[in-house]
């Protein structure tokens, strides 16, 4: 697939684009700058979106429904129109630009294909509508369904193919016009959940592979650790936060995201002294880079970084608890227990230890450093 991990059509670039904004292999950067987008009166669907995504790489817009994420896909396509705010894709300002002069694809939820027609002649219709000579075609299909490792099913109408296949030939429609930016919005979410994992695992090697910039939006938390460089979760049009997977799960900005996340550990924090804090569990020491001048906000614990049973070390908060719930998960055991009146999950690894009854008092080790502050 030379053409389309090596060159983009010149022609395809809305002109006067800064090559400074894009990789050596066509990917363009995208700047946003205080879009905002409304709905009728009072459905205020973007309420001021600043956001750069980088050349290459694979972003994700993730956030509850109604969040904005698939208003402020369609504004980068120029399918929607911003109220007001600015946009470029490799560096050119393309917010007067409409939909076919951006060198920008979209693969949509429902594949958007034509049922009744081939394989070749659905990744043959952009190219036919931009005038693209017929051997060029053949050759640019042959190539990406070869890509795509449907080169087998060319001639099979659209209509006799599985979930999982529909979804390969939509990728490919789109990619066969060598766009420098592919939008994708939630093109995994009808599949069932073993395919899904399948094609996660497919399109984030594809991403990689092609160099092509990837914003692809999702409402599955999972799936967008997975597949990223990077996330923005969006609540109510409005950027939380901006980051790598880890940095979100690990270090969320504020308590809607740790929700988001599903962090169910989070405790108001009441008081506050130095790098010690109270909450409804008990007073517990964090590491010093957690401390905070303000008392306010929460206390998030993963469960993960809980250590149920046995000795804790000295440098250890230790909390006793009561185990009220015990969910075998196979590979890991979720506990659900009660600390001081409180709820707190834990979950252990499966890894041949004591497993803890319902009703058992357990000694709960938290180790200083893996207790995060979150914004209120
Ligand atoms: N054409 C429209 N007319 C009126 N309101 C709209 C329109 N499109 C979107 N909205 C509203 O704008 C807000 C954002 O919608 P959007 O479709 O961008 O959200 P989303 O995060 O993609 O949601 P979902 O995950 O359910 O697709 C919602 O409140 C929605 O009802």
């Amino acid at each position: 697939m030379t053409d389309l991990t090596n060159t983009v059509k010149a022609t395809d670039r809305a002109d006067g684009a800064d090559t400074a904004s894009k990789d050596k292999r066509g990917a363009s950067s995208i700047r946003m700058q205080g879009l905002r987008k409304q709905f009728g009166r009072d459905s205020v669907a973007l309420a001021g979106v600043d956001l750069d995504i980088d050349a290459g790489e694979f972003f994700t817009l993730l956030g509850p429904s109604g969040c904005g994420k698939t208003t402020l896909l369609r504004i980068l396509a120029g399918l929607e129109e911003a109220d007001d705010g600015q946009l470029k894709i490799g560096g050119k300002d393309v917010i007067d630009v409409p939909p076919h002069r951006r060198s920008v694809n979209t693969v949509f939820q429902s594949y958007a294909l034509f049922p009744h027609l081939s394989v070749r002649d659905n990744l043959a219709f952009g190219l036919r509508m931009r005038g693209e000579p017929a051997a060029e075609r053949n050759r640019k299909v042959a190539e990406v369904a070869e890509f795509i490792k449907l080169g087998s099913l060319v001639e099979r109408r659209v209509d006799q193919l599985s979930g999982g296949q529909k979804q390969r030939i939509a990728l490919a429609r789109a990619l066969v016009c060598e766009p420098d930016v592919l939008l994708l919005d939630e093109p995994l979410s009808a599949l069932d959940a073993g395919l899904r994992g399948q094609l996660q695992v497919e399109l984030q090697r594809l991403q990689k592979r092609l160099g092509v910039t990837f914003v692809f939006v999702t409402h599955d938390q999972d799936e967008a650790m997975v597949m990223s460089d990077r996330i923005a979760v969006l609540d109510s049009g409005i950027i939380q936060q901006v980051g790598t997977p880890s940095e979100i799960y690990e270090h969320p900005a504020n308590a809607f995201v740790a929700r988001f996340m599903g962090h169910d550990n989070l405790f108001a924090i009441t008081a506050s002294d130095s790098n010690w804090v109270d909450t409804g569990l008990g007073r517990l020491q964090l590491d010093p880079a957690e401390q905070r001048d303000t008392p306010d906000g929460w206390l998030l614990i993963r469960p993960e970084t809980l250590e149920l049973g046995g000795d804790v070390p000295a440098d250890y908060n230790r909390l006793e608890g009561t185990v009220e719930e015990r969910l075998y998960r196979g590979s890991r055991i979720e506990y659900r227990l009660t600390v001081n009146d409180h709820p707190l999950t834990a979950v252990a690894g499966n890894l041949g230890q004591r497993i803890h009854d319902v009703g058992d008092r357990v000694t709960i080790g938290i180790c200083p450093e893996d207790l995060v502050r979150v914004a209120a």
